[in-house]
């Protein structure tokens, strides 16, 4: 149901408007890349891709963003995505004609690109989502424990395969995370004094106890690829095969011995990883999209509902 070039003469110029105001906005911070990525995962997993994930609470209900699994993302992925809308709807022919679902996914592929990913045509016509709502959000989301069945299974949910997942899981390229979702596997791991997470590599685990002491400040975040931070690459399935992975739900790819051939496939061949990364994408855009008028309508504020 979503095409390419959907704003073909409704706003003609809508992909070179929303790339230019993500170009301004990575300018001022680099977390514009994994702030604007992570949101749209977050969003396309809850009630689907239709920036549901950007509505702000109000008085009478607290919205997605307030599961406490939510905040941690990154102020500056919502701010993308205003900025954008607001470059978009200072064109008259453009105002109120542009999804803030097709903004999101516009700028999750924008920054893939800005930061040395893949470029692709991004499928368009999403419609914004009609609720928002913070319980919506429970057990949608996978959690940095998970083994590989229940990866596996939260992205079948989804209908998103596993090949899929293990190419979504790359986004780890960029970003950071906080210590609380590994400090299990560096201190008194199993819950056995002293214990390490086997599958960490040792030196990578002994930088990580440095960077994350016991009772650390919970605002300290590490970067997910310690090699390349910024760039997005294949680094990723490079550092799964050194037991560099930051979170178990990471690692677990190249521990399980089904996952464990794409890694190293992917590890070895960028271009092979970069047109599984962009199908796979694509996939998550497609994600439960609403279309029909009745099921979702145009914001005009991305944070407030119509
Ligand atoms: C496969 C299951 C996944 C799990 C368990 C998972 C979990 C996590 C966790 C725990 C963090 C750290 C949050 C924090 O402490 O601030 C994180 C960060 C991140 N995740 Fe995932 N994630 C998964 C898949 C994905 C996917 C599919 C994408 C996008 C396509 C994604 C994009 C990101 C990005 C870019 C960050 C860094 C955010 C930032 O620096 O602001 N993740 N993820
Ligand atoms: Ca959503």
């Amino acid at each position: 149901q979503l095409r390419q070039n959907y704003y073909a003469n409704i706003c003609p110029n809508v992909e070179s408007i929303v790339r230019n105001a993500v170009t301004a906005k990575l300018q001022q911070t680099s977390v514009t890349v994994p702030g604007t990525l992570r949101l749209f995962f977050h969003d396309c997993f809850v009630n689907g891709c239709d920036a549901s994930v950007i509505v702000a609470s109000t008085a009478s209900n607290t919205a997605e963003k307030d599961n406490s699994i939510n905040l941690s993302l990154a102020g500056d992925g919502f701010d993308t995505v205003i900025k954008a809308k607001a470059a978009v709807d200072a064109i008259e022919q453009c105002r109120n004609k542009v999804s803030c679902a097709d903004i999101l996914a516009m700028a999750a592929r924008d920054v893939i690109s800005l930061s040395g990913g893949p470029s692709y045509a991004v499928e368009l016509g999403r419609l914004d989502g009609l609720s928002s709502t913070s319980a919506s959000v429970d057990g949608k989301l996978p959690l940095p424990t998970f083994n590989l069945n229940q990866l596996t299974a939260i992205f079948a949910a989804n209908g998103i395969s596993q090949t899929d997942m293990i190419a979504l899981s790359a986004a780890h390229t960029v970003g950071f995370s906080h210590c609380d979702k590994f400090s299990n596997r560096i201190y008194d791991f199993g819950g056995q004094a002293g214990s390490i997470d086997p599958s960490l590599n040792r030196t990578y685990a002994t930088q990580l106890q440095i960077q994350c002491p016991r009772n650390v400040d919970p605002t300290i975040a590490v970067p997910l690829d310690p090699v390349s931070p910024r760039a997005f690459d294949n680094q990723y399935y490079l550092n799964l095969q050194q037991r560099m992975g930051l979170l178990s739900s990471d690692q677990v790819l190249a521990e399980d011995t089904r996952s464990r051939p794409t890694v190293n496939n992917w590890a070895l061949n960028s271009v092979a990883f970069n047109q599984a990364f962009v199908a796979a994408i694509t996939n998550l855009g497609r994600v439960g999209v609403k279309t029909n008028p009745s099921e979702g309508n145009i914001r005009r504020d991305c944070a407030v509902l119509n």
